[in-house]
C-alpha cells in the first residue's frame, strides 16, 4: 500500500466531512420537501411551482457568484435537487417520502467515528483547554472539599474509545491539569457512554458492569476514581454545564439508537 504524506491524507479527511456534511444538507432538504409538499397538498397547490424553481436557481446563481463558483456548477446542483424534489412529491414516481417518516432525524447525524478524523484535527492546545474546563467545572466540587485528594501527583487517563482521542489529567493543588505522558490509570469509553456518565443519565455502576465503561492500569487508582465518578454531586455541578451536558448526552443516546436500529 503507498504511504500517503500525512498532508494529503489529513486534508482527504478534510474533504471526507465536507461531503458529508453536504450529504447531510441533501437529506435536510428533503425532509423538508416532504413536509412542503404535506403543506402544498393540504392548501390545495399543485406541487410543481415553476415560478419557485426560477428563484431557486437564480438565489443560488446568486450565491456562486459572490462565492466565486463557476457558474455552471451551481445551477448543475440544484437543478438536481430540484428534480429530486419534483420526483419526492410526484406519488406516480414511487420515491415519496412521509413527513412523518419514523426514521429518526438523527440517522442524519453520522455515528462518532465517521466525523472523529475531524475532530483531530483541532489543534492539541485547544483540546486541552477544553478538557481542562469541563472536568474542572465537573468537580469544582469534589476538588474544593478535598475529596481528590487521592490524585495529587497522580496521572489518571480519560479515553474516548470511539473518538480515538485521550487525554491524561494530573491534580496540581487544586487545578485539573492535561499533562504529557503515559496514564497510570485510564477510564475508556466511547463518546456517548461518557457523555451519559457525566450528565447522570446513566450511573458509573452500570456502566462499568455492562463493560460499556472499562478501568485500565493501576488497580487502587482506577477503582478510586471509579467510585468517585459514582458519588459525583451532581447537584454542585453549574446548572448551564448540566443542561448542556444532559441535552448532548440525549442527543447521543438517541443517535447511536437510530444508527444501530438502522443497521438491524
Ligand atoms: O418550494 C417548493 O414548493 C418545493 O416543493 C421545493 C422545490 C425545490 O426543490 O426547490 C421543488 C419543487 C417545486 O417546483 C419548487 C421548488
Amino acid at each position: 500500500m503507498t504511504h500517503l504524506p500525512l498532508a494529503v491524507s489529513l486534508l482527504r479527511h478534510g474533504v471526507d466531512g465536507i461531503d458529508d456534511a453536504m450529504l447531510l444538507l441533501v437529506a435536510g432538504r428533503r425532509r423538508l420537501v416532504a413536509r412542503l409538499a404535506a403543506g402544498k397538498r393540504r392548501a390545495g397547490l399543485p406541487a410543481r411551482d415553476p415560478a419557485r424553481e426560477d428563484q431557486v436557481l437564480a438565489r443560488g446563481q446568486g450565491l456562486a457568484r459572490r462565492l466565486g463558483l463557476p457558474p455552471g456548477l451551481a445551477r448543475g446542483q440544484l437543478e438536481l435537487l430540484i428534480a429530486d424534489a419534483c420526483r419526492l412529491q410526484d406519488p406516480e414516481s414511487g420515491e415519496t417520502m412521509s413527513a412523518n417518516s419514523p426514521r429518526s432525524p438523527l440517522r442524519w447525524f453520522p455515528p462518532p467515528r465517521r466525523w472523529a478524523p475531524l475532530l483531530r484535527l483541532v489543534p492539541a492546545p485547544w483540546q486541552r483547554q477544553a478538557m481542562e474546563r469541563v472536568v474542572g467545572r465537573l468537580l469544582a466540587q469534589p476538588i474544593g472539599v478535598g475529596d481528590l485528594e487521592f490524585m495529587q501527583g497522580r496521572r489518571l487517563g480519560i479515553e474516548v474509545s470511539d473518538l480515538g482521542l485521550a487525554w491524561v489529567l494530573e491534580l496540581d493543588g487544586e487545578r485539573l491539569r492535561v499533562v504529557e505522558g503515559e496514564a497510570e490509570a485510564s477510564v475508556r469509553g466511547s463518546a456517548t457512554d461518557l457523555l451519559l456518565l457525566a450528565s447522570r443519565l446513566e450511573d458509573a455502576d452500570s456502566l462499568f458492569f455492562q463493560r460499556r465503561l472499562e478501568v485500565t492500569g493501576d488497580t487502587e487508582l482506577g477503582l478510586t476514581a471509579r467510585n468517585l465518578l459514582d458519588r459525583l454531586p451532581w447537584e454542585s455541578v453549574p446548572l448551564g454545564v448540566r443542561i448542556l451536558l444532559n441535552r448532548g448526552a440525549r442527543a447521543a443516546r438517541s443517535a447511536r439508537e437510530a444508527w444501530q436500529g438502522d443497521a438491524a
